[in-house]
């Protein structure tokens, strides 16, 4: 805070605060420095110089191990459809209530400074500040994924980063990983067709992916998945205008959403709910808890509930998006998550690297606090600067009265007993269906299939010959034309066995 009471960084342009060092004391001159006469070396006295060094050097933090590269935007969500008879939840208690939120919206295996444009699935994460806590949606904007077994994750996402001896994207690893863990092969579907690479992302789709459950007060419950749709219309590149944006425009995706905003055109999407009661839950065709496959929506419609309207640009890019830390995790009365394993390794991971890069006390952070809380147990810390709970008691103290809410636990359908085992699910031929249900609804799309095919081949003809081969054999899984199509777009680029490119390729592995 300053003299007149105004946090620092508040001050209006029109007004003209006095120029400080760190510590508040005046300082004349902002490029000036001091030293021995007019040649002779600087005196460690100056503090403004060496704080002004000293805070440059620790100006990074490190950057999101995945999702690095981002954009966001405050905005709120408005319940547009009575869903009372199938949730608790505060922020969803009645049509016409408004709750703001901050969003965030990111590739996922580019580094910080990546182009936008990068065929990838996106991050579409949302934080609500309910009146009953922060309610965190971290969806993509795929409804499902490459894995349904978590230990997995590292090290599929290794695959899609950097070889750890050329420094390079490695296309061997790339194929290597997926054509040896066929269960992707739905979401690689969904990545090598055009929706991969997304116009913007005010023209995606949101979608949790994951099942929860919405509970009500008795104990019972309904199975969800959360899809959002957009209202400006699903719109994407091809691979050639997503190549040529990432080098005419990296930040394209940044700059649209920033400049839409500003201008008034606030993107929005429509919020819709698939339920499934845990008796409908037991009967589906496939186990619910499987990360890789879509609740079909002739089976389980989409029901509306919802709008989310992103309306204002943020002041500050650093504290406000690359400091939010969204979380599985963090979920209000009326929602749990389910027992899908990927979901519920998600609930550690997440606060687990936020305090690794913000700290202890990354709740504390502006855009991260909730509209309230109160645990004066949680104390101390890294940077603790909401005032630490003041005199509050450090302890259940018999002086200090609090309020505990009831929240009640869902009913017995969930009561799990059995033996420890060590799990890994199987690969079974169930897991083409869906992705040869995705190859049949691109051949209903103008091109789609065509430009699938070249978007693979392009890829795919980096690899190694028997990593290809094997990818092959898993599209043929899917359909056996698509993979014949694929071989024969993919061998046509792929290099001479003998060339010296390939070689190199090779003797690097
Ligand atoms: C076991 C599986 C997974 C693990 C361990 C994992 C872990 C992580 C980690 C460590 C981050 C960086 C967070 C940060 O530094 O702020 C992250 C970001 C993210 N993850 Fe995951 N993830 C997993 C699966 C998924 C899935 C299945 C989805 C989508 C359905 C997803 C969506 C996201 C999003 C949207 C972000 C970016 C959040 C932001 O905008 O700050 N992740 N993940």
């Amino acid at each position: 805070m300053v003299a007149d009471d105004k946090p620092a960084s508040t001050f209006k342009y029109s007004e003209k605060p006095v120029y400080t060092a760190s510590n508040g004391c005046p300082v004349e001159n902002p490029e000036a420095f001091q030293r021995v006469g007019n040649n002779g070396p600087l005196l460690l006295q100056d503090f403004h110089l060496i704080d002004l060094l000293a805070h440059f050097d620790r100006e990074r933090i490190p950057e999101r191990v995945v999702h690095a590269k981002g954009a966001g935007a405050y905005g709120e969500f408005e319940v547009t459809h009575d869903v009372t008879d199938i949730s608790s939840i505060d922020m969803l208690g009645k049509v016409g209530k408004k709750t703001p939120l901050v969003a965030r919206f990111s590739t996922v295996g580019g580094e910080k400074g990546s182009p936008d444009s990068a065929r990838d699935p996106r991050g579409f994460s949302l934080k609500f500040y309910t009146d009953e806590g922060n309610w965190d949606w971290v969806y993509n904007n795929t409804p499902i994924f490459f894995l349904r077994d978590p230990t997995k994750f590292p090290l599929f996402i290794h695959t899609q980063k950097r070889n750890p001896q050329t420094n390079l994207k490695d296309a061997t690893m790339f194929w290597d990983y997926l054509s040896t863990h066929q269960e992707a092969v739905h979401q690689v579907m969904h990545l090598f067709s055009d929706r991969g690479t997304p116009y913007s992302y005010r023209h995606m789709n949101g979608y949790s992916g994951h099942t929860h459950k919405w509970t009500k007060p008795d104990g019972t419950f309904v199975y969800v998945q959360v899809h959002l749709k957009t209202d400006q219309g699903s719109k994407t590149f091809d691979n050639d205008e997503a190549g040529k944006m990432a080098s005419e425009n990296p930040d394209w995706h940044t700059q649209d959403l920033f400049d839409s905003i500003s201008k008034g055109d606030n993107p929005s999407w429509t919020v819709y709910v698939q339920t499934l009661t845990p008796e409908q839950a037991e009967k589906f065709r496939w186990n619910i808890f499987d990360l890789t496959k879509v609740w079909p929506q002739k089976d389980v419609p989409l029901r509306p509930f919802g709008k989310m309207t992103l309306n204002k640009n943020v002041e500050n890019y650093f504290a406000e998006i690359e400091q939010v830390a969204f979380s599985p995790s963090h979920l209000v009365p009326g929602v749990e998550p389910s027992a899908d394993p990927v979901l519920q390794s998600r609930l550690f991971s997440y606060p687990d690297t936020h305090r690794h890069r913000l700290g202890v006390n990354y709740q504390q952070i502006p855009v991260n606090a909730p509209l309230r809380a109160f645990n004066p147990y949680q104390r101390d810390g890294a940077m603790a600067v909401n005032g630490n709970y003041g005199a509050n008691p450090n302890y259940p103290s018999s002086y200090r009265h609090m309020t505990y809410k009831q929240v009640k636990p869902t009913n017995d359908h969930e009561k799990w007993t059995g033996a420890a085992v060590l799990f890994l699910s199987e690969v079974t031929s169930e897991d083409y269906v869906q992705a040869k249900g995705l190859w049949d609804v691109l051949g209903q799309q103008q091109g789609q299939q065509d430009n699938f095919v070249g978007n693979v081949s392009g890829h795919l003809s980096a690899a190694k010959e028997d990593t290809r081969k094997r990818t092959y054999e898993m599209f043929s899984r899917v359909d056996k034309e698509l993979g014949a199509r694929i071989a024969e777009a993919t061998e046509k680029l792929a290099p001479a066995p003998t060339s010296q490119a390939a070689g190199n390729a090779q003797a690097r592995l």
